[in-house]
């Protein structure tokens, strides 16, 4: 049965940047993400996947519009799977604030109300879309994940809970310690509540800590990102995962911000890395 009703289409590198809407049962709401298959797919292959997870304030459209990934992903053969960044829709609880409430669901599983009704981001993009994309679409069930910031935190997070699903992980600026930063510490209490032991599932670096294999990792990290000393516990990732037996490169590129610009330098690197794995 076709769950998945395609919204949109455009020709792209020879591929097709499309986006899809559908009813996510998980999420108790109507959701849209967007898809690039490569030429190899619109020839009848089925192709890898590179999952995609967006920041704070961004829906589906941010990754693909502003990256530039699409040239690269067509001349691989990655179809590349980006859903959105928090449940949608009228009846959905929000907040006034950028970084909590809609375009911020920070790829947990709430367990506080008002959001437990439509904030379980974690299941969504694990269980529902990751089965839905490779029972509808022609992808060769070979997957990797990244994302950047919020979004990096989630590729993180799902590579270091669900090893065997994913060839390598790679993350923009991701905010690697959620637990410890202003950002991690709001979204954790309203979703999560006030028992830190349940927040430690969805903490890389605890994760890390707690001896969780990881794929392959790539981490690039801008030197003049506003967030940096704030927010995003690089340092704190690096020590961890010096001490970890992980196969881990991480790159503070110097001058650059928190931006799509900076993603855009160096997205055809991550491609690349994820390419290298995803065809061994
Ligand atoms: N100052 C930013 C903070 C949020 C932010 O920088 N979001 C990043 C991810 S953490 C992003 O990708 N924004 C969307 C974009 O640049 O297209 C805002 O309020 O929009």
């Amino acid at each position: 049965m076709t769950t998945l009703k395609q919204v949109s289409s455009v020709r792209c590198f020879d591929g097709e940047q499309r986006r899809y809407e559908h009813q996510a049962s998980t999420l108790n709401c109507i959701m849209q993400f967007s898809v690039f298959l490569p030429p190899q797919a619109l020839d009848g292959d089925h192709v890898p996947a590179v999952l995609w997870l967006s920041g704070l304030t961004c829906t589906d459209e941010n990754f693909s519009s502003k990256a530039g990934a699409q040239r690269i992903a067509a001349e691989l053969g990655l179809a590349l799977i980006i859903p959105d960044t928090s449940p949608r829709g009228d009846d959905v609880a929000d907040d006034d604030a950028y970084d909590f409430g809609k375009g911020a669901g920070f790829y947990v599983n709430a367990t506080e109300q008002p959001w437990a009704k439509h904030y379980q981001m974690y299941d969504y993009i694990t269980k529902e879309l990751l089965d839905v994309v490779h029972s509808e679409l022609p992808l060769n069930g070979k997957l990797s994940i990244s994302g950047h910031s919020m979004g990096g935190h989630g590729a993180l997070i799902m590579a270091l809970r669900e090893k065997e699903r994913f060839a390598s992980v790679s993350a923009f600026a991701p905010i690697a310690h959620p637990s410890a930063c202003p950002w991690g510490l709001k979204a954790f209490s309203g979703y999560l509540g006030e028992d830190r032991a349940t927040w430690q599932q969805y903490d890389a670096v605890a994760l890390l800590r707690d001896g969780h294999d990881c794929p392959p990792l790539l981490v690039d990290q801008g030197g003049a990102d506003n967030f940096l000393a704030e927010q995003l516990n690089f340092s704190v990732l690096e020590e961890t995962v010096a001490k970890q037996d992980v196969l881990a490169q991480l790159r503070l590129q110097d001058g650059y911000d928190h931006s799509y610009y900076f993603i855009a330098s160096f997205i055809e690197d991550h491609l690349r890395f994820h390419h290298s794995y995803l065809t061994r």
